[in-house]
């Protein structure tokens, strides 16, 4: 089953970036390019129902299956990055993380009124990073079609966060 494959391959790194958190380190997934290739599939065939006219992913980790995936659909990949990183004109949204706080950004004309968007990202923890992702989507008229990660942490709730902008949530592991 391809959640046991992944589950197998992400390292667990123990009190990273802080003491108390145990980090999933995905990397060893990307050095595996038949399993890339197949969590990317994974993603397309539960994105495609969605619809979605562009996938938004988030700096930096959500770049990695963000991009395969706009591309396996034939659509636009729109990158969401942290504060001062994008060189034009930009829309940003502070938030918490599970060990700290960010801001991000997006260029304030990728997207326009009525675009049907996913967002999507390696993780889900608190919900934070991903909710600010969607609230830039919204500030700008676009609609949230669905959320998709590659690992839930489930006991850090942060679905609770993200359905009130969609219910459909795509995650291929859950701890
Ligand atoms: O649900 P949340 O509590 O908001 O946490 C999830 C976010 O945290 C991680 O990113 P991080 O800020 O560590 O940056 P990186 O992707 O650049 O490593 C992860 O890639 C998500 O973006
Ligand atoms: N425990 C965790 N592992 C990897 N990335 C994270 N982002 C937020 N929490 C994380």
């Amino acid at each position: 089953m391809l959640e046991d494959k992944i589950k197998g391959t992400i390292r667990d790194v123990i009190d990273f970036p802080k003491q108390g958190i145990v980090f999933k380190d995905i990397t060893p997934i990307l050095e595996n390019p038949e399993l890339t290739s197949e969590i990317t599939k994974a993603f397309v065939s539960k994105s495609e129902v969605l619809k979605p006219d562009a996938i938004i992913g988030i700096e930096s980790r959500g770049f990695f299956w963000g991009l395969l995936i706009a591309q396996a659909m034939d659509i636009p990949f729109i990158p969401v990055r942290k504060k001062g990183k994008l060189p034009y004109k930009t829309i940003s949204y502070k938030y918490d993380l599970e060990y700290g706080s960010a801001e991000i950004e997006m260029h304030e004309d990728a997207l326009s009124k009525g675009m049907n968007v996913i967002v999507h990202d390696d993780l889900l923890a608190t919900g934070g990073t991903a909710m600010a992702a969607a609230q830039l989507v919204k500030s700008q008229g676009a609609n949230v079609v669905g959320f998709s990660f590659l690992v839930n942490l489930t006991f850090l709730d942060g679905e609770q966060k993200i359905a009130p902008f969609s219910n459909n949530i795509i995650s291929l592991v859950n701890y």
